[in-house]
C-alpha cells in the first residue's frame, strides 16, 4: 500500500539513527564550537546579571554611596552590549546550522530519489516523499540547532545558578531547588498533551494538503462528476478537526502557563519568607535576597524549555527515522561493483570504457512479477534486430508497459535474461543503457522554460541550428515560428499554453535530438485534429528511422508501418508478425483490427 501523506509513527530514541543524523554536523564543526561557546557565555552572563543588581543594592543604594553609581551605569551598558552581541551570534549560528543541516539532508534525500528504481515509487506517494524532504528535514535541522542551543543554555543556566546560590546561601538554594521536581513533572505532563494535539493538527494539515492537491489536480473530474458538494463537506470535516485540535492545544496551554507561574511563585514566596527572616536576623544581605528572587525565576524558566524540548525530541526522532530510512533505502536495481569499476557511475563516468551500442535486443526466457503482485510474464522469448520497430498491442493489463519497462531496466527480470548487443544488460551500468535510450511518454513531460530549452533537454550541448533542424524534422518548426517569440516562447509548468499535439511534437524533437539507439514511444491515445494527427504520424516515422524502437501503439499507421507487431495477452506473446501476416492469420489481431483499429484508420 502506498505510504500515507504524513504517516505519524513514534518510536523510542534510536542511537544508530541519531549517529547518522549527527554526522551532518561534521562539516559545521567550527560553527558548532562557536555556538557552544556563545551559549555557555550567555548562561554565565545570565547568572552574573542578578549579582550586579545585588552588589549595587548592598554597596551603593543601602549605604548611600551614590557617587559610584555612574561607574556602575557604565558597567551595565558594557554588559548589555556584550549580552546583545552574544545573542546576535547564537541566533546567527543556530539559524545557519539549521539551514545547513536541512540543506545537506535534503540534498542526500533528493540524490537518493534520483537513484531509486521505479519499484520504490510504486509504494511511496508523492505527498509522503515531499513531507520527508520538507517538514521532516526542517524538524531535524531545528532540533540539532535551536534544540541543542536551548538544551545547552537551559542546563548551563541551571548549573551556574545552582553553584552561585550554594555559594551565597545553601538553605535558600535548597528551597529553590525543592520546587524543581514538581515543576518538571507538571511541565512534562502538559507538554506531552500539548504535543499530542499538535501532532493531530499536523496530521490534519497533511490531509488538508493532500485534499488541496487532489482538488487542484482533479478539478476537471470533480466538475464533470458534480462532486463539488461532497468534496467541500469532506474538506470542511478536515478543517473542523484541525481547528478543534488547535483549540484543544490552546486550552491546555492556557491551563499550563498559570500553573507553572503559580508553582514558580510558591518558590519565590518561600524564598521571601525564609530569606526575609534571614535578612531580619542579619544572616543575608538585602542585595542577596534580591539576587535570590531573580535566580528563582531564572532557574525555573529553563524547565519549561527543556520539557518542551524533550517532547519535541520525540517528534524529531520520528522525522529522523523516516528521513534516514529514505536515505538508506537500497535501490532494487543496482549495478554490480565490478561493473561500476569498469564503466563508472554518476559523478565518475568512465565513458572511455563504454562500448558503442548497436541496438540488438533479445529477451531469453524472461519471467517477471511486481513486488506486490503475481506473475505478469513467464518464459518470454523475443529477438529484435537493431534498427527495427516493434509495435506492441494488446488489451489493457496485458503487459505492454511492463515489457518496455523491463527493456529500459526500470525493472529487472525476476528470471531469465535481457541481452543488448548479445550481452546481458546487467553486465553494463544503467547509465550506459539509459544514455542510449529515449522514452517518449504518452503524456509529454515538458518543463517550464522556453521551447528551445525544452528541446535542448535531449542534448545539452546542442546548437541552436541542431534544435531548429530537429524541430523541422518532426514538423514542429512551423507552429513554433508562428509564436512572436519563436523558439524563445516561454511555456508554463507541464507545457501549459500548448495544445496536446504541440506538446507531443516538442517531445519528439527532444527525443530526436538525443538520437538514442533504442527508442520507446508510448503513443498518445488522445484524439487530435486531423491536420495535427497527420503531422504527428509523419513525425513518428522520422523518429523511428534507423533505431530499434518499441511503440505501445494505438495508431493504425504506426502499427502497419512497424517491422513487427506483438500482440500481448496476459503477459504472453499471443501473435507476432507483420500486419499482413497477422491479418492473414485471422486470429486475435485480425479481430482487434476489425473491431478497433478499423475505426481509427
Ligand atoms: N507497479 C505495479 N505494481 C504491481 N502490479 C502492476 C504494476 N504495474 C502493472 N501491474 C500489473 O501488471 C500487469 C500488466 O500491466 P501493464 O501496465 O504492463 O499492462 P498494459 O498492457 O501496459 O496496460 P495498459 O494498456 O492499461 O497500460 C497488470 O495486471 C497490472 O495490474
Amino acid at each position: 500500500m502506498a505510504k500515507e501523506f504524513d504517516e505519524v509513527e513514534y518510536t523510542k530514541a534510536d542511537l544508530a539513527t541519531w549517529k547518522q543524523v549527527l554526522s551532518y554536523m561534521k562539516g559545521e564543526r567550527r560553527d558548532v564550537i562557536l555556538l557552544f561557546v556563545s551559549v555557555i557565555t550567555l548562561a554565565i552572563l545570565d547568572t552574573i546579571y542578578p549579582k550586579l543588581n545585588g552588589i549595587v543594592i548592598d554597596k551603593y543604594v543601602l549605604t548611600g554611596n551614590l557617587e559610584q553609581l555612574p561607574l556602575f551605569a557604565g558597567i551595565y551598558l558594557a554588559f548589555i552590549a556584550l549580552f546583545g552581541f552574544i545573542v546576535w551570534t547564537f541566533i546567527l549560528l543556530s539559524d545557519r546550522l539549521q539551514l545547513s543541516i536541512s540543506y545537506q539532508i535534503r540534498k542526500d534525500g533528493f540524490k537518493k530519489l534520483q537513484e531509486l528504481s521505479f519499484s520504490f515509487y510504486d509504494t511511496s506517494s508523492v505527498g509522503w516523499l515531499l513531507s520527508r524532504l520538507t517538514s521532516d528535514t526542517n524538524r531535524i535541522g531545528g532540533i540539532l540547532s535551536w534544540g541543542l542551543t536551548d538544551a545547552i543554555w537551559g542546563s548551563m543556566v541551571m548549573f551556574f545558578v545552582t553553584i552561585s546560590m550554594f555559594m551565597m546561601n545553601w538553605k535558600l538554594a535548597l528551597i529553590t531547588i525543592a520546587v524543581l521536581p514538581i515543576l518538571a513533572v507538571v511541565s512534562y505532563y502538559f507538554q506531552t498533551r500539548i504535543l499530542k494535539q499538535y501532532r493531530c493538527v499536523r496530521k490534519m494539515n497533511s490531509k488538508i494538503t493532500g485534499a488541496f492537491n487532489e482538488g487542484i489536480t482533479g478539478a476537471v473530474t470533480t466538475k464533470t462528476l458534480v462532486t463539488e458538494e461532497d468534496n467541500l463537506e469532506e474538506f470542511s470535516h478536515l478543517t473542523r478537526e484541525m481547528r478543534d485540535g488547535s483549540v484543544r492545544a490552546s486550552v491546555i496551554n492556557a491551563i499550563y502557563y498559570p500553573i507553572i507561574v503559580a508553582l514558580g511563585s510558591v518558590g519565590v514566596a518561600l524564598i521571601i519568607n525564609v530569606g526575609g527572616m534571614d535578612v531580619f536576623n542579619g544572616d543575608l544581605s538585602y542585595g542577596d535576597l534580591v539576587v535570590f528572587l531573580s535566580y528563582a525565576t531564572l532557574f525555573y524558566d529553563p524547565i519549561r524549555t527543556i520539557a518542551n524540548l524533550l517532547t519535541r525530541f520525540q517528534d524529531a526522532q520520528a522525522s529522523a527515522e523516516r528521513v534516514i530510512s529514505l536515505i538508506n533505502t537500497e535501490s532494487d536495481i543496482i549495478d554490480r561493483p565490478d561493473v561500476i569499476e569498469k564503466y563508472g557511475q554518476i559523478g565518475n563516468l568512465k565513458k572511455e570504457n563504454w562500448e558503442p551500442i548497436k541496438g540488438d535486443i533479445e529477451l531469453i526466457d524472461v519471467g517477471f512479477h511486481y513486488k506486490t503482485g503475481e506473475k505478469v510474464m513467464e518464459h518470454m522469448n523475443l529477438k529484435i534486430e537493431a534498427g527495427n520497430s516493434i509495435a506492441i498491442v494488446g488489451p489493457t493489463g496485458s503487459g505492454k508497459s511492463t515489457i518496455v519497462n523491463l527493456i529500459c531496466r526500470f525493472y529487472e527480470p525476476t528470471s531469465g535474461q535481457i541481452l543488448i548487443d548479445g550481452v546481458d544488460y546487467r553486465e553494463r551500468t544503467q547509465e550506459w543503457l539509459h544514455s542510449h535510450l529515449g522514452y517518449v511518454l504518452q503524456t509529454p513531460q515538458l518543463f517550464s522554460g522556453t521551447i528551445k530549452e525544452n528541446i535542448r533537454y535531449g542534448k545539452l550541448d546542442a546548437t541552436d541550428e541542431e534544435i531548429i533542424e530537429a524541430a523541422k524534422l518532426v514538423n514542429a518548426h512551423e507552429f513554433i515560428t508562428h509564436y512572436p517569440d519563436g523558439y524563445e516562447t516561454v511555456i508554463g509548468e507541464g507545457g501549459s499554453g500548448l495544445s496536446t499535439g504541440q506538446k507531443q511534437l516538442i517531445s519528439f524533437a527532444r527525443a530526436l535530438i538525443a538520437n538514442p539507439a533504442i527508442l520507446i514511444l508510448d503513443e498518445a491515445t488522445a484524439s487530435i485534429d486531423i491536420e495535427t494527427e497527420k503531422l504527428i504520424q509523419d513525425a513518428i516515422q522520422v523518429l523511428l528511422k534507423d533505431r530499434t524502437s518499441f511503440i505501445i501503439a494505438h495508431r493504425l499507421s504506426t502499427i502497419v508501418n512497424a517491422n513487427q507487431i506483438l500482440l500481448l495477452k496476459n503477459g504472453e506473446i499471443a501473435e507476432k508478425g507483420t500486419h499482413a501476416e497477422l491479418i492473414a492469420q485471422k486470429g486475435d489481431y485480425y479481430q482487434l483490427y476489425m473491431g478497433q483499429f478499423e475505426k481509427i484508420k
